[in-house]
C-alpha cells in the first residue's frame, strides 16, 4: 500500500523539484551506485538519465509527525548500534556502513542482531562474530527497508541495545608470551625445533611478544618446572608444544592439569587442532598446543589465540561450538 505521504509527480514536469533520495543506476558488470543524490534540484537535462534509469515519476514527501526520511532513521540506527572503535560513513542510497578504526578483533553481539532484525522495517547485516579486523574494514550495514519509516521502529531498536554492546572492535593487549617446547627428540637434539618461529609469527601479528623458549624431555617434573618458572616470571601466556595426544610419550597434559587452577578444556571438536588444551593457573593462560600447528596454517589455536590476546575468556560451550564449520581438513 502506498504511503499517503509521498506524491508522485511525473519525471517531465519535475524540473525545479528537490529528490527526496538518492537514485540508483544498475549496470550489470559495469557500474552499481548512486546516479543522483538526494537532495538534487532536477533540472532539464537531467530528464533522459532518470528516463535510461527506469524512474518516470520521483516522490515528493508530504511529512508528518512521527515518520523519519530513510537517512535519518538508518544514521540512527547505527548510531545505536555502533560501540567502541567503530565509524560510520554518511547515508548512501539510505543505508549507512559501519567500519573498523582500528586493527582488532570484531565482536559481534548476534543474538542483539537477530532481535533488532525482527524489528518492523529494520535491516541489519553484520559480519561474523570473532573476525580479525584492520581500519577501515567493513563491519555491518543497517538501513530502514522504506523511504519514509515510522520513527517508532527506530525507537524500539534504540531501546533494544541500550547501555549494550551491539558492534564493537577490542583492541589487541601485547603480551609477554612464554614457550615451553616439549618432546625428547627435540630436547635432545635428534630434530631441529619447528615450532618457534611459527609461534613468533602469529604473536607478532597481534602485537604480542615471545619472551622466551624453554624445552623439556617428556618428563612431567620438567615439564612443570619450566612451566612454572614462567609463573614466577609473571609471563602474560604460557604455550606447551608436543606431547597432547595418546602416546605413553605423550606428558603435556598431565602436567599441565597438576598446576592448572582451572581446565577449561582438554581437546576442542575442531580439525585440525583437536588436541588443543586451554588451563588457566591463577589469572595466567596455558595452552597445550595441537601438533596441527607444525603444518596447518588454520587449527583451534588460531580460533582462540586472537580472544586470549583481546584479554576474553573463551568457554568450554564455545569451544564445542567450535566443531560446527570447523572442518578445515587435516
Ligand atoms: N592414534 C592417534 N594418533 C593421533 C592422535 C590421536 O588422538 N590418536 N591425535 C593426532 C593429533 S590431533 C595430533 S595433533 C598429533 C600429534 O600430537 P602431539 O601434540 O602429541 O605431538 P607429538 O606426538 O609430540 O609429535 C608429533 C610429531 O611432531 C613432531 N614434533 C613435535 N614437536 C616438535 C617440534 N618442536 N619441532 C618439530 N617437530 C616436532 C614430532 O617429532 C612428531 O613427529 O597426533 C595425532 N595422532
Ligand atoms: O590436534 Mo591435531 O593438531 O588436530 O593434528
Amino acid at each position: 500500500m502506498k504511503n499517503e505521504m509521498l506524491k508522485e509527480i511525473r519525471v517531465e514536469d519535475a524540473v525545479g523539484y528537490t529528490l527526496a533520495h538518492d537514485l540508483t543506476k544498475i549496470v550489470p558488470g559495469e557500474f552499481k551506485g548512486r546516479a543522483f543524490k538526494k537532495g538534487h534540484v532536477i533540472r532539464e537535462e537531467d530528464i533522459p538519465e532518470l528516463l535510461n534509469i527506469g524512474k518516470e515519476h520521483i516522490y515528493v514527501i508530504d511529512w508528518k509527525e512521527g515518520y523519519l526520511h530513510e537517512n535519518d532513521a538508518a544514521i540512527r540506527l547505527a548510531k545505536a548500534i555502533a560501540g567502541k572503535n567503530v565509524e560510520m560513513n554518511d547515508p548512501y542510497e539510505g543505508k549507512v556502513t559501519l567500519t573498523s578504526s582500528i586493527y582488532g578483533l570484531a565482536k559481534i553481539d548476534e543474538e542483539l542482531v537477530h532481535q533488532i532484525n525482527h524489528v518492523q522495517d529494520v535491516a541489519l547485516a553484520t559480519i561474523v562474530n570473532h573476525k580479525i579486523v584492520q581500519p577501515g574494514s567493513k563491519l555491518a550495514g543497517t538501513r530502514v527497508l522504506p523511504l519514509i519509516v515510522e520513527e517508532k521502529w527506530v525507537e524500539k531498536v534504540e531501546q533494544l541495545v541500550k547501555g549494550k554492546a551491539v558492534i564493537q572492535v577490542k583492541e589487541f593487549i601485547p603480551f609477554k608470551v612464554g614457550l615451553v617446547t616439549t618432546g625428547s627428540e627435540v630436547y635432545k637434539g635428534r630434530i631441529k625445533d619447528r615450532f618457534r618461529p611459527i609461534i613468533q609469527r602469529k604473536l607478532e601479528a597481534f602485537g604480542s611478544t615471545l619472551i622466551e623458549q624453554r624445552f623439556a624431555p617428556d618428563d612431567i617434573d620438567l615439564i612443570q618446572r619450566e612451566i612454572n618458572d614462567f609463573v614466577e616470571k609473571k609471563v602474560d601466556l604460557i604455550l606447551v608444544s608436543g606431547g597432547m595426544s595418546v602416546d605413553p610419550d605423550d606428558r603435556s597434559p598431565f602436567a599441565i592439569r597438576e598446576l592448572a587452577s582451572e581446565v577449561v578444556t582438554q581437546g576442542t571438536p575442531m580439525l585440525p587442532g583437536s588436541m588443543l588444551m586451554i588451563a588457566y593457573i591463577g589469572t595466567i593462560p596455558v595452552l597445550g598446543l595441537p601438533g596441527g600447528v607444525l603444518h596447518d596454517p588454520y587449527t583451534a589455536f588460531d580460533a582462540v589465540l586472537p580472544r586470549i590476546l583481546v584479554g576474553e575468556k573463551v568457554t568450554k560451550e564455545e569451544i564445542i561450538r567450535l566443531g560446527y564449520g570447523g572442518y578445515f581438513g587435516c
